[in-house]
C-alpha cells in the first residue's frame, strides 16, 4: 500500500485562503472588452434573447448557461461524517463539490447554502430556483428530512433533482459490490450485508443493493441505537422501518457475525478488528464514512488479510466515493436535457462503472495516466482521474434516459457525443494527477539543492508530506531550524547534506576530477566546486546514486545552473538536452521546445527535439502533432533561415517516426484549423500541440511572454535528455511549481 497522503491543518487552511479566498470564481464566457460587447451582452442586446425565451422557454438552454449549470445545495445538517455543523460551515464542502463538477465533467456549478432546517422552507427555496439551473444536487442534508425534501422536489420540478449522498453513494457502492462479489466468487442473491448507519446514504445504498438482487432479509441495518429490527420503536422512522428485519441481533457486534459485506455510512471508528474477525471469509468491507472511515484499511487487513477493503478516501486503493458518480451522471442527464435522474439511469451508471474497472487498461492509457492497475482486490472501482470515465458513464446515463423516455433532447450520434465528451477535459490534468499517484507508488529520492530558500523548503515539505518521495536537502546548518520555523514538527527527519561536513566529499571530488581533468580543471578547482557549489554538490548526489532526481533553479539564472549541473551530469547518450514549456489551456495543451538550451539548433538537433518532445507529449496523454515553426509557411516568404527547419523535416522523413509532423509554418497556421485549410497537402490532421521553435531567441521569448501575459497555466521549463533526471525551475517559481517539476521528473514523465 502506498504511503498515506499527509498534510498539516495549516496547509489545508492555506490552500483555501491563499490568493482568492475559497475555491471558485465565475468568469465570463463571452468577450466583455468593448462598448459593442457590452451592448450585446447587456442592454440593449440582451433584450433579444429575453423575448425569445419568453416566447419559447426551452430557448433558455440555447441562450443562457442554464443547461450546463448545477446548483449544489446544502443546509449543513450532515456535513460529511462531521455531523450538523450548519449551513455556513458546509460551504467549503459545497464549493468543493462545485469544483469537482467542473474538474471532472466540465459542468458549471454554484454552491448555495440555506440557513434553515425547516423542510418546507428548503423545498420552497429550491423550487423557486428552477429557472436558473439545469439540475439540482442536494448535498449533506441529514436523514430523514432529506428524503422528504428530495422526493417533494422531484415531484415539483422538471429538472433533475439528485441527493448525492443518497444516490451518488448508492451507485458507486453498487458498482464496487458487483465487482467485489465477482472477485470473491459470491452470488449477489446469496450475500448477507450489514449496513452501519441508517441515514441518507445508508437507506439509498440498501435500496440499490436490493435492486441489484440482494434478498431483503439478508440486509441488516444498524444506527446509533443498534440493530433496526422488526418491532423496534426507539429512534425509528418510516425509512428505517421499511428495512427492519426479523433478527435476535441487537448490536452491530452481534449482527456482523458471519456477514459477507459491511457497508459503513456512519462515523469514524465504528467497526472494530474483533468485528471484522467475526465476518465470513474474504469479507467485503466498504468503510465509507468521511473524512475518516469506520475502520482503517491497515486495521481491517490486519484482522482479515483476505478482505477486500474500500474507503471514501483518495489516499487508499478502492475509493468508494460519490465523486465518481455525480459529475458524470449529471453530465449525461444534462446532455439529453433529462427531466429527472431515474432508477434506470442510476443502474446504468453503476453497471458502467463496474464494467470499466474490469476492462483491460490500454497500454497507452496506462502509460499516460498511470491507470495500470489490474482488476483485483486493490482495484475494484475506477479511480476518479481515469480519463475513460467522462466518455463512459455519461453515455450510459444518457442512453438509459432515452430508453426510459425522460430525455427531452435525445442524442442522435453517439460516436460524435463520445468525441465531444472527450474534448471537454484537458488530458494534461489527468496526467498530472496520475503523475502524483505514480510518484507516490514508487517514491524516489529527490535532491532539493537550494534548501536555504523558503520556496524550496516548502516544496520539500509538501513533497514529503504528500508521500511523493524522500526530499534530500542540500543546505546549511540552519536548515533544520528553518524547517521548524515553517511548522515542521520533526525537522531532523529531513535528510540534510552540507558539503562542509559531508563524508561524500572525497568520493565526489574523485568522480568530478575524473570528468573534468582534461577539460582544463585542476583537482583544487574541483574541490572548490564540490565544497562551494550547491548545484554541483546536488548533481553529484544524483550522479553517485545517493539520490534519483534533482531540482534547483530558484537562486541562479537557468544557464548558470545548467552549466553547474552539467559538470556532474551529462546529456543522455547521443542526445542534446533541451527545455520544454507546457502551456495548459482549458481544453488543450501546447508543448513549446526548445525554450531553454540550444541557441541555434542544427537540423538534426531540431529533429531530435521534435522526437523527444513528441514522446513527452505522449507520456502526458496527447497524440502529438508537431509543427516546426517559422515566420514563413511552406516557403513563403522565402528566406535563408528556413533551410535548417526544412532539413529537420526531411530528417524525420528519413527516420520514419510514427507521429505527425509538418513544417515549416507560422504559428497561426500551426494552431488554427481554418488557416490549415489553405494547405490541403499538410500532413497535420488538426491543430499542432507540439511547437518546435527554430531558435532559442524566439522560443524563450515566446515562453516568457506567454507566461507573463497568457493567463494560461504554464508548466516548466522541463529539462529533457539528461543522463539522470534534473529539473531547473525558473527563478520566479512557487513551491508548488517546484514540486510539480520534482513529481514530473520522479514519475519519469519529464526526463
Ligand atoms: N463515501 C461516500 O461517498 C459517502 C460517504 N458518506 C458518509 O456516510 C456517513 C453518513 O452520511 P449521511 O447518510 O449523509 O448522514 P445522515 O446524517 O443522514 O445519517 C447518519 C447515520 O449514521 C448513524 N450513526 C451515527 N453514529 C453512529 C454510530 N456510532 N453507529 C451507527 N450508526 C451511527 C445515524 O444514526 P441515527 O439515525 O440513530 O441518528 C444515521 O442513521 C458520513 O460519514 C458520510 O461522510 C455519505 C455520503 C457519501
Ligand atoms: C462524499 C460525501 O458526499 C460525504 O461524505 O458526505
Ligand atoms: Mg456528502
Amino acid at each position: 500500500m502506498a504511503e498515506r497522503l499527509q498534510f498539516s491543518e495549516r496547509e489545508a487552511l492555506d490552500f483555501h485562503e491563499v490568493g482568492r479566498p475559497g475555491k471558485i470564481e465565475i468568469i465570463a464566457s463571452k468577450p466583455m472588452a468593448t462598448q459593442r460587447d457590452l451592448a450585446l451582452a447587456y442592454s440593449p442586446g440582451v433584450a433579444v434573447p429575453v423575448k425569445a425565451i419568453a416566447a419559447a422557454p426551452d430557448m433558455a438552454y440555447d441562450y443562457t448557461a442554464k443547461g450546463n449549470l448545477v446548483a449544489v445545495i446544502s443546509n449543513g445538517t450532515a456535513i460529511l461524517g462531521l455531523g450538523n455543523l450548519g449551513a455556513l460551515a458546509s460551504k467549503p464542502v459545497m464549493e468543493g463539490k462545485a469544483v469537482l463538477f467542473k474538474r471532472f465533467a466540465d459542468i458549471d456549478s454554484i454552491d448555495l447554502e440555506l440557513a434553515t432546517e425547516d423542510v418546507d422552507r428548503i423545498i420552497n427555496a429550491v423550487e423557486l430556483m428552477e429557472p436558473s439551473f439545469g439540475g439540482i444536487n442536494l448535498e449533506d442534508i441529514k436523514a430523514p428530512e432529506c428524503f422528504v425534501i428530495e422526493q417533494t422536489l422531484r415531484e415539483k420540478m422538471n429538472i433533475p433533482v439528485f441527493h448525492d449522498d443518497q444516490h451518488g453513494t448508492a451507485i458507486i457502492s453498487a458498482a464496487a459490490l458487483i465487482n467485489a462479489c465477482h472477485l470473491t466468487g459470491r452470488n449477489i442473491e446469496d450475500i448477507r450485508i450489514v449496513v452501519n448507519g441508517a441515514g441518507a446514504a445508508s437507506i439509498s445504498c440498501t435500496e440499490l443493493a436490493k435492486a441489484l438482487g440482494v434478498k431483503p432479509g439478508n440486509i441488516t441495518l444498524c444506527d446509533s441505537k443498534g440493530v433496526i429490527y422488526k418491532g423496534r420503536t426507539v429512534g425509528m422512522n418510516q425509512w428505517k422501518s421499511a428495512h427492519a428485519v426479523e433478527t435476535m441481533a441487537r448490536t452491530l457486534a452481534e449482527a456482523i457475525e458471519g456477514a459477507d459485506v459491511f457497508y459503513g455510512l456512519s462515523v469514524a471508528g465504528a467497526l472494530t478488528q474483533e468485528m471484522v474477525k467475526k465476518m465470513a471469509p474474504k469479507p467485503i468491507i466498504f468503510a465509507m464514512a468521511n473524512p475518516d472511515p469506520e475502520i482503517s484499511p491497515e486495521d481491517a487487513l490486519a484482522a482479515a488479510p483476505d478482505a477486500i477493503i474500500a474507503t471514501g478516501r483518495s489516499d487508499y486503493p478502492n475509493q468508494v466515493n460519490n465523486v465518481l458518480g455525480f459529475p458524470f451522471i449529471f453530465r449525461g442527464a444534462l446532455d439529453v436535457r433529462a427531466t429527472t435522474i431515474n432508477e434506470a439511469m442510476k443502474m446504468a451508471a453503476a453497471r458502467a462503472l463496474a464494467e470499466l474497472a474490469r476492462q483491460q487498461v490500454h497500454e497507452d492509457v496506462a502509460a499516460a495516466y498511470g491507470v495500470n492497475r489490474q482488476f483485483g482486490p486493490q482495484y475494484i472501482i475506477p479511480a476518479p482521474f481515469d480519463p475513460r470515465l467522462i466518455e463512459t458513464v455519461p453515455v450510459a446515463v444518457a442512453q438509459a434516459a432515452m430508453e426510459t423516455g425522460v430525455a427531452r433532447k435525445p442524442i442522435k450520434d453517439f460516436a460524435a457525443y463520445r468525441e465531444s465528451l472527450r474534448a471537454r477535459l484537458n488530458p494534461t490534468d489527468a496526467v498530472l494527477a496520475c503523475a502524483y499517484e505514480k510518484a507516490r507508488a514508487n517514491p524516489k529520492r529527490v535532491v532539493f539543492a537550494e534548501a536555504e530558500e523558503d520556496v524550496a523548503l516548502r516544496a520539500a515539505i509538501a513533497f514529503k508530506e504528500g508521500g511523493y518521495g524522500t526530499p534530500v536537502l542540500v543546505g546549511v546548518d540552519e536548515t533544520h531550524e528553518m524547517l521548524a520555523n515553517l511548522g515542521v514538527e520533526d525537522p531532523q527527519s529531513f535528510e540534510l547534506h552540507n558539503s562542509r561536513h559531508s563524508k561524500l566529499v572525497p568520493q565526489m571530488v574523485d568522480f568530478l576530477y575524473a570528468r573534468l581533468q582534461r577539460k582544463g580543471y585542476m583537482r583544487r578547482d574541483v574541490e572548490r566546486m564540490v565544497n562551494r557549489d550547491r548545484n554541483i554538490f546536488g548533481a553529484l548526489l544524483v550522479a553517485l546514486g545517493e539520490a534519483d532526481v534533482m531540482v534547483t533553479g530558484l537562486t541562479r539564472p537557468f544557464r548558470q545552473s545548467l552549466i553547474e549541473v552539467m559538470r556532474a551530469i551529462g546529456p543522455k547518450d547521443g542526445h542534446v538536452p533541451f527545455g520544454i514549456h507546457l502551456m495548459v489551456g482549458r481544453n488543450h495543451s501546447v508543448f513549446l521546445a526548445d525554450t531553454t538550451v540550444n541557441e541555434r539548433p542544427t537540423a538534426s538537433e531540431l529533429a531530435d527535439i521534435a522526437t523527444q518532445t513528441a514522446a513527452v507529449a505522449k507520456r502526458m496523454g496527447h497524440e502529438p502533432r508537431v509543427a516546426f515553426l517559422s515566420y514563413a509557411t511552406f516557403g513563403n516568404p522565402h528566406g535563408k533561415w528556413l533551410d535548417h527547419i526544412r532539413e529537420a523535416v526531411a530528417e524525420l522523413d528519413r527516420r520514419g517516426v510514427e507521429f505527425e509532423y509538418e513544417g515549416e509554418m507560422a504559428p497561426d497556421v500551426a494552431l488554427n484549423p481554418a488557416m490549415q485549410k489553405n494547405y490541403p497537402f499538410s500532413r497535420l490532421s488538426g491543430p499542432a500541440n507540439v511547437l518546435v521553435m527554430p531558435g532559442l531567441q524566439s522560443a524563450n521569448i515566446s515562453a516568457k511572454l506567454l507566461r507573463q501575459l497568457g493567463g494560461e497555466r504554464m508548466i516548466g521549463p522541463m529539462l529533457i535528455n539528461m543522463e539522470h533526471p534534473v529539473q531547473i525551475a525558473s527563478m520566479s517559481s512557487s513551491s508548488n511549481e517546484l514540486m510539480t517539476l520534482a513529481v514530473l521528473a520522479a514519475a519519469g514523465i519529464a526526463v
